[in-house]
């Protein structure tokens, strides 16, 4: 037995990182929560889970972090924007989708949107999610070649969008020309360990019949999701009865995109019998509640697609329409609403919302083999949110502080594949001096 305990000391196995933290919520199983435990770092993923004290009986590593006040948890997922829209926020706001869109977003990008633009709006929003505890965003914008090098260069995760739309911009004249610039970055891509791509037709008013039936079969081909808006709005609906005479969803469906490679973003107009076909598909949903609140378009009916088995995984939208990048605000927001609209305070717990924010965020993006909950073999996309603050006392629940307190100016460390992206609320890949300074070009430049 002494001699067990001996040889244990003896062969002590070696990790990259130690992180020992006060509070760590898997996501997996949901509502779990593991008191003084200690995340092993190897290579990248995570080697292993342990209470604190068998960690350290067990483990040496060149960088061991104390973590006293803190709650670990899975990388955030943002599971729909338009990260360079960040260089629009504020720029029309109080109005309803179709004229925010047509009278002041559509305009202003005919003129200002190039790759430059996308670089640097990317880079804002790069920045702000990172330090919002987002560790990985599925993107839908021109230039998307731009937004996936600022990923990268960051170190965060990325789906960039193969976008396509029926609308000429400086990006692509045709639908033709969309494909072909996004199947060149799909190559491009191949095998890069953080951006990957969707295809990304913005959706049904906008992408011919034709069009949505070839991404269908090249999604097939490349086995990559579609991203698409879809019910957004009770005008869609209506234009759509009267020009194809059926719902956008049946369109779709006689297309063949209802299935588990769709990304149906939004969704607020559903009948049941729309969600029984969501649930029998696979299909996945994002709700983007404050973007759906602000333009007043409605909201998903989260409780009765999740009742069906649905997976429901959040987004913000882009910061021209939201107007913030903000999934703590997303995820208090969707507990919030759903108990509101139900007349029911049990509707969407807390350990639901951050279900919704991480584990199903992965799934719907296919990645949740990856990322998406703290289990061994999975990457370490983690952040730590420090619960220490007056605001976050005294802590009875993590996950309760997580959803119903915690501001993100919390979160102090996030890694992204075990590297470190952010350390003590600051970037270490970003210089935010810089990008101030972009910001200011930009406005001074729309504002002219
Ligand atoms: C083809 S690039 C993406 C395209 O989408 C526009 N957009 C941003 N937010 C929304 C939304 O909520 N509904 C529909 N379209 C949206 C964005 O301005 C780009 O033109
Ligand atoms: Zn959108």
């Amino acid at each position: 037995m002494g001699q067990l305990a001996e040889r244990r000391d003896y062969i002590m196995e070696q990790a990259d990182t130690i992180i020992n933290t006060r509070w760590l919520v898997p996501v997996e199983p949901s509502g779990a929560v593991l008191d003084h435990h200690a995340l092993i770092i190897r290579a990248g993923r995570i080697a292993q889970i342990l209470p604190q004290t068998e960690a350290k009986q067990r483990y040496q590593a060149p960088c061991i972090r104390e973590l006293g006040n803190h709650v670990l948890i899975p990388g955030l997922v943002n599971a729909h924007t338009h990260a360079a829209m960040a260089l629009l926020r504020g720029l029309a706001d109080d109005l309803p989708l179709l004229s925010w869109l047509k009278e002041h977003i559509w305009p202003a990008e005919q003129i200002h949107v190039s790759a430059e633009f996308v670089q640097q709006g990317s880079e804002l929003a790069v920045a702000e999610m990172l330090l919002g505890g987002i560790t990985c965003f599925n993107d839908m914008y021109f230039f998307p070649e731009a937004t996936a090098r600022i990923a990268a260069q960051a170190g965060m995760r990325a789906v960039v969008g193969m976008i396509v739309i029926d609308l000429p911009s400086v990006y692509a004249a045709s639908a033709d020309e969309y494909l072909s610039r996004g199947l060149a970055l799909h190559d491009t891509l191949r095998n890069h360990p953080l951006v990957t791509t969707a295809l990304a037709p913005h959706a049904p008013y906008t992408v011919s019949e034709r069009n949505l039936e070839r991404i269908r079969i090249l999604a097939d081909e490349l086995d990559v999701p579609v991203h698409i808006h879809l019910h957004e709005t009770a005008h869609e609906i209506a234009q759509s009865i009267e020009r194809h005479g059926v719902r956008p969803l049946a369109r779709l469906d006689a297309i063949g995109l209802l299935s588990p490679s769709l990304i149906a973003v939004h969704m607020t107009q559903l009948e049941a019998i729309e969600m029984d076909r969501l649930a029998e598909t696979g299909t996945h949903i994002v709700h983007c509640p404050e973007s759906n609140l602000k333009l007043a378009s409605g909201f998903a009916p989260v409780p009765a697609l999740l009742e069906r088995g649905i997976n429901v995984a959040l987004g913000t939208d882009g910061a021209a329409s939201n107007n913030d990048l903000d999934m703590f605000g997303e995820m208090r927001m969707a507990a919030l609403l759903a108990k509101g609209v139900a007349g029911d305070a049990t509707a969407l717990p807390a350990h639901h919302a951050l279900h919704m924010a991480t584990l199903a965020g992965a799934q719907a993006l296919g990645l949740a083999d990856r990322i998406g909950s703290l289990v061994p073999g999975k990457y370490a996309d983690l952040v730590a949110i420090d619960l220490g603050c007056l605001s976050s006392a005294p802590v009875y629940n993590p996950i309760s502080q997580l959803v119903y307190a915690v501001d993100r100016s919390q979160v102090s460390d996030v890694w992204v594949a075990g590297r470190e992206a952010v350390t003590n609320g600051r970037l270490t890949s970003l210089d935010p001096t810089a990008i101030l300074s972009q910001c200011q070009y930009w406005h001074d430049k729309i504002q002219a």
